[in-house]
């Protein structure tokens, strides 16, 4: 299956949970003035569906229903976007860790993944998309002229969740976090549809030692490199 509206130019940044790819693609979109996809918030707005209306996140028929049908709208007003969920605000909702594991869990299943595929295409849209996840560049847009894969170490993500966490006033473990994130780490990357890894095309940056600033500076070269802007 192609992606649709292949005139539009698409940057994909996929990596692993905390390696910064949320920050450095909205810094990115508000760079370039592009749209912005946030895949994984249809993982876990379909995680949350699943919890509200009683479904089990190994119930796959249901799910799929679920992901296909999700009624969800995204709004930004002044830079700040806002999701809502069968007419609930759920922003905030949606970023627990239990949301993101059991989004991490469903994201295995492929009939879920097909469901979610063709709204992922929609977002395509001039004057161009900067698209955030795991399988953007291999499965969802493999003609993106654009493919980043944003690394870091996992102490070095999991220090940075830790710090967020904490600088939002919520208690935090390091070892938790560490765990969770190796468990989050081997099922996305151990999946058999989909599994998280570079495209062959993809510029693999590690952000482990870079600053936000530098990893959007690296990124913004290579778009200018590659005539995008
Ligand atoms: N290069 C960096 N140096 C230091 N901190 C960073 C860097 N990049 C991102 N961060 C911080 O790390 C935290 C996680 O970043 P972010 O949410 O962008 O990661 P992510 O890859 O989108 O994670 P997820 O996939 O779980 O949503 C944020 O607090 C962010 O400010
Ligand atoms: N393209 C995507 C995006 C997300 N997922 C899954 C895997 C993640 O653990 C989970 C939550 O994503 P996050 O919001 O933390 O980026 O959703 C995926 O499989 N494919």
């Amino acid at each position: 299956m192609s992606q649709n509206n292949t005139r539009v130019p698409v940057i994909t940044v996929d990596g692993p949970s905390g390696s910064g790819k949320g920050t450095v693609c909205r810094l990115l979109a508000k760079s370039l003035g592009w749209l912005l996809l946030d895949s994984g918030a249809l993982y876990r707005l379909t995680a949350l569906a699943a919890s509200h209306h009683g479904v089990s996140i190994d119930d796959e028929e249901a799910l799929v229903v679920l992901a296909a049908h999700l009624d969800v709208r995204f709004t930004t007003h002044d830079d700040v976007v806002q999701i809502i969920l069968e007419g609930e605000e759920v922003t905030q909702a949606i970023r627990s860790e239990t949301v993101g594991n059991d989004a991490s869990v469903i994201a295995a299943i492929g009939s879920v993944r097909t469901a979610l595929l063709e709204r992922q295409r929609a977002f395509v849209e001039m004057p161009g998309l900067i698209a955030d996840g795991r399988d953007m560049g291999t499965v969802v847009f493999p003609d993106a002229p654009l493919k980043i894969y944003l690394d870091a170490s996992v102490e070095e993500r999991a220090s940075r969740r830790y710090n967020q966490l904490i600088n939002k006033g919520l208690d935090a473990s390091l070892g938790v976090i560490m765990n969770d994130l190796q468990e989050r780490d081997a099922r996305d990357m151990n999946r058999s549809v989909a599994p998280l890894k570079p495209a062959s095309d993809a510029l693999v940056l590690d952000s482990t030692s870079m600053t936000i600033e530098a990893v959007l500076n690296t990124v913004l070269e290579e778009v200018r490199h590659k005539g995008l802007r």
